[in-house]
């Protein structure tokens, strides 16, 4: 893709993040701001294209961007057209914690339109001070009813052995007196999460807004060509009941939760017997504290230069979507499962995101792609979250339920000033 666009750089310094962000936004262009986990520097980049092309999920084809997925692309690297939303790195801010933003622009008319928008007042309209107050939390007295009615039909189709797991989602609804600032947003939930894949998206073309801060990785690819992926499921709160944080090693899993995440660990081991893959090192599960909740997670690591597999980040891409960490086993009995009963569309909940091919710290290229969990849909001043929980045939309905009323906290919590 993109291979006839011919890109001359030019480098300038000092825009800050909000500059860019509002200048992309007054302009109606796609944006991607992200901070990768464990790290300082924030990037963002603008797409000149108002309407995002969609692409196969080819890391190896893809140009420098961010790639924006659905959870329905179940089918993605066969014939049905791609569903993949790319969002192509026209302008790269680099923006490290203390000091100036580097900010590479591509070259053409789109350019020098976004480079005057920005050095004019029109990309500096709004201050990043604050994050929103959540004004009302739009009720939906239903939805606790339907949500445990569906878990419970889940529940009684597997104990007839329909099918071994599935991943049930709800969503919430909030309010807010003015369109939420995302920068302050995004910058609040990389302060609260460290470790956390943080990003705020701005799809113009849906007049969406997605923010995030995902504990699980899907697939990265660094510039030594080391792979990863990662198995979580299985969530407890984070906190004793006095309030005081847990120690990792305090936290105790049931039987039911660490059979739902080895779900998820099998699930992938699958996908590497299906290309006969065996040289992978395999670590965990253990226990891994994401904000307010802890899960079970095993993270699995292969050398694609030992093994000399240099396309192995698409093709476990194409083969791990959806995993049974958003999604069930087996695969497709689940996905019909979910389609059947859910009322809402999840839309890119629990789809995949993430940079592509990005040089970062000056290293090469590496794409780094998240599940898209703990997130929410801005529409204006209304923010629609989303949270699912993994169900199997010893899943309490009602437990459920409050599993995912902590899991919309992870964004809640930052949203109330
Ligand atoms: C589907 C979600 O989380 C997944 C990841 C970790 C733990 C999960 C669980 O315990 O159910 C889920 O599989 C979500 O946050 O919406």
């Amino acid at each position: 893709m993109q291979s006839d666009h011919v890109i001359n750089y030019v480098i300038t310094e000092q825009p800050t993040a909000v500059d860019l962000w509002e200048t992309a936004r007054t302009l109606g262009f796609p944006a991607a701001l992200w901070r990768l986990p464990n790290q300082h520097d924030k990037h963002l980049i603008v797409s000149f294209d108002e309407v995002l092309p969609r692409v196969p999920a080819d890391l190896e084809e893809l140009p420098a961007g961010f790639a924006l997925s659905p959870f329905d692309n179940l089918d993605f690297g066969t014939d049905t057209p791609p569903r993949t939303l790319f969002l192509r790195a026209d302008v790269h801010a680099v923006v490290p914690q203390n000091g100036p933003a580097e900010v590479t622009y591509a070259a053409g008319q789109a350019s020098d339109l976004f480079q005057e928008t920005l050095t004019s007042a029109a990309g500096r309209l709004v201050s990043p001070e604050s994050a929103p107050t959540v004004l009302v939390s739009l009720p939906d007295p239903d939805a606790e009813i339907q949500y445990v009615q569906n878990v419970a039909e889940a529940v009684e189709a597997m104990q007839r052995g329909e099918f071994r797991k599935v991943v049930l989602s709800r969503i919430k609804r909030v309010q807010f007196t003015d369109a939420p600032n995302a920068v302050a947003l995004f910058d609040k939930l990389c302060e609260t999460y460290p470790t956390a894949f943080v990003s705020a998206v701005s799809v113009p073309e849906k007049g969406q807004i997605w923010i995030s801060a995902t504990p699980e990785r899907l697939v990265s690819v660094d510039p030594q060509g080391i792979f990863q992926t990662a198995s979580l499921a299985g969530t407890q709160s984070a906190y004793l009941p006095d309030g005081t944080l847990k120690r990792p090693a305090e936290a105790m899993w049931s039987q039911k939760e660490i059979e739902e995440q080895a779900l998820v660990s099998r699930y992938i081991i699958e996908c590497f017997k299906k290309i006969r893959l065996r040289e992978y090192l395999e670590e965990g599960p253990k226990t891994i504290v994401a904000g307010n909740l802890m899960h079970l997670g095993t993270r699995f690591t292969v050398d694609t230069q030992a093994v000399h597999y240099p396309q192995l980040g698409t093709v476990m891409l194409r083969l791990l979507h959806p995993t049974s960490a958003v999604c069930g086993t087996p695969r497709d009995v689940a996905f019909d499962f979910i389609r059947s009963h859910e009322s809402h569309n999840r839309e890119f909940y629990s789809g995949f995101l993430g940079p592509v091919n990005i040089n970062t710290n000056n290293e090469g290229a590496a794409s780094n792609l998240f599940v898209h969990i703990r997130c929410m849909k801005l529409e204006g001043r209304v923010a629609t979250l989303y949270a699912g929980a993994g169900l199997t045939e010893d899943s309490v309905p009602e437990h459920e339920w409050q599993e995912t009323e902590m899991k919309c906290q992870t964004l809640l919590r930052c949203l109330a000033v």
